[in-house]
């Protein structure tokens, strides 16, 4: 009978200078495993804080912080013990959370609370709709150490006890797949600023906001993984990250107060163009195959992109996609070459209805820059278009289930016997400006069409 994981497994742990909002898959996956892999690692741990108060915190610390990530090949399995967690907590736990704000060691805040955790409105400032919101906000105006709940209710939180203890400014770093995610994440936190005054804003402005392009394909490990851990180690690990071999970062801004040497992170003043080529390649691509392989009765991306029909779908949206990118011809057709052969990884299950939830966060941004540039270039935009077309199909009940945060409202435009009124509904709920008669005709076919195919 195999042992339980314990901290013995692992490396000993480093002081805490890093703290990170919204533990879950990815981060134990990505910036966890850059840090284990830095040249200075004794010198940094991080506190973890999950989103919402989740059993995977006790079972961690169970753990004494380690886990093991199992990085799996097309070719194979292989296991690693990561010690970069030195102490996990719950989102409730709001002392702690203050207390690593305060400490004058901290130097880089990371954050992974997915599209939706920015509780962000139309217009992308903060939504003081949200109730998370409203609550925050009622919250710190009356005691600035109450507990809230909202990503940017806690970023505030934290910020102004940082600076009511006289400490330096830290780096603060959104590392979810959202275009300008550094801006993103300073609009929200400083909007919430606005409304205690100008002392809270400029405890915002003084941070420094840093803009990052993450990549690392993480599904959710399920109990064969957990098996699998245990065979491969003789460790029984409660709580292990599944991954893929490819890492990236991509990194814009400054770090007042010092970073870990995170090996092959890329320093750029620009993440845009990086950031799009991924958002618009690798995650639409997984939003056209959310919806429109699972409405083929596909589960998970490699069998998904062994179909050769998605497949030819794949490559239209791609051909449509990279005409609108900035980087190197060359650069860009190795990178769609490595992207198909890391969807065929038999190896990762990567179900496509985790990758279809919180759609109306997704499609805008991964597809719909796309749509447009084609239509001001003249051309039909068909590749964007079709996964319009298969976004509304699974909003209209084909495929995977609708998991959406904030999606009510389209799933209300696209109901209704009619497909051309829903198509138009949908479309203008998204941006009026495209639901012409044109672009309305050319989803309404491919809708059609995808439900022939
Ligand atoms: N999994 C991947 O392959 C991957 C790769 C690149 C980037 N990302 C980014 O990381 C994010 C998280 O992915 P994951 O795989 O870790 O997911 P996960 O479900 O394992 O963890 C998500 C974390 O976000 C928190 N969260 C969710 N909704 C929130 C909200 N409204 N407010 C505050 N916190 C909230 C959860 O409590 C949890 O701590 C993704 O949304 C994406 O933007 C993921
Ligand atoms: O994580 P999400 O929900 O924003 O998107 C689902 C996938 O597209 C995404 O997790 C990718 O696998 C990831 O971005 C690869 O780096």
């Amino acid at each position: 009978m195999s042992a339980p994981l314990s901290r013995a497994d692992a490396r000993p742990a480093a002081p805490i200078r890093l703290l990170h909002l919204g533990m879950g898959n990815f981060h134990r996956a990505h910036q966890a495993w850059y840090t284990e892999h830095s040249a200075d690692a004794d010198q940094w741990g991080y506190a973890e804080f999950s989103g919402a108060d989740t059993p995977m915190v006790d079972d961690l610390n169970e753990q004494g912080g380690a886990y093991t990530l199992l990085v799996r090949g097309a070719d194979g399995d292989r296991p690693e013990v990561i010690g970069a967690i030195t102490s996990a907590h719950q989102a409730s736990d709001q002392e702690a959370w203050l207390g690593y704000w305060e400490s004058p060691g901290l130097a880089v805040v990371t954050i992974t609370v997915t599209e939706f955790g920015y509780c962000r409105a139309d217009d992308g400032g903060l939504d003081f709709d949200n109730p998370a919101v409203a609550a925050d906000l009622a919250t710190l105006q009356t005691d600035p150490r109450g507990l809230v709940v909202s990503a940017p209710g806690r970023l505030l939180a934290g910020i102004l006890a940082r600076v009511a203890a006289g400490q330096g400014p830290v780096a603060v770093f959104s590392c979810d797949n959202l275009p300008d995610n550094g801006k993103v994440a300073r609009r929200v936190v400083g909007d919430l600023a606005a409304r205690l005054g100008p002392e809270a804003v400029a405890a915002v402005e003084a941070q420094s906001w840093v803009t990052s392009m993450v990549d690392r394909i993480t599904p959710r490990a399920t109990d064969v993984e957990i098996a699998a851990v245990a065979e491969l180690t003789d460790r029984v690990d409660r709580v292990p990250i599944v991954t893929e071999p490819f890492s990236e970062w991509v990194i814009a801004g400054d770090f007042p107060a010092g970073r870990p040497e995170w090996p092959g992170a890329t320093f750029v003043d620009e993440v845009e163009p990086f950031e799009q080529r991924k958002l618009w390649l690798l995650n639409g691509s997984h939003s056209l195959m959310a919806y429109a392989a699972s409405a083929r009765g596909h589960e998970a991306v490699s069998d998904a992109i062994n179909d050769p029909v998605v497949r030819a779908w794949v490559e239209e949206w791609w051909d449509e996609a990279v005409r609108h990118l900035t980087l190197d011809a060359d650069h860009l057709a190795a990178y769609r070459a490595a992207l198909a052969e890391r969807f065929a990884n038999p190896n990762i299950r990567h179900l496509l209805a985790q990758i279809a939830a919180d759609g109306s966060q997704k499609v805008p941004v991964r597809i719909l820059p796309t749509l447009r540039a084609e239509l001001a270039e003249g051309r039909s935009g068909r590749g964007a278009a079709r996964v319009v077309a298969a976004w509304i199909r699974h909003l209209r009940g084909a495929g995977a289930p609708v998991v959406d945060g904030a999606g009510q409202r389209f799933v209300a435009a696209a109901e209704g016997p009619d497909v051309t009124t829903a198509v138009r509904g949908v479309l203008n709920e998204l941006d009026p400006a495209l639901a012409t008669d044109e672009v309305v005709s050319l989803v309404d076919g491919l809708v059609g069409e995808l439900a022939r195919s």
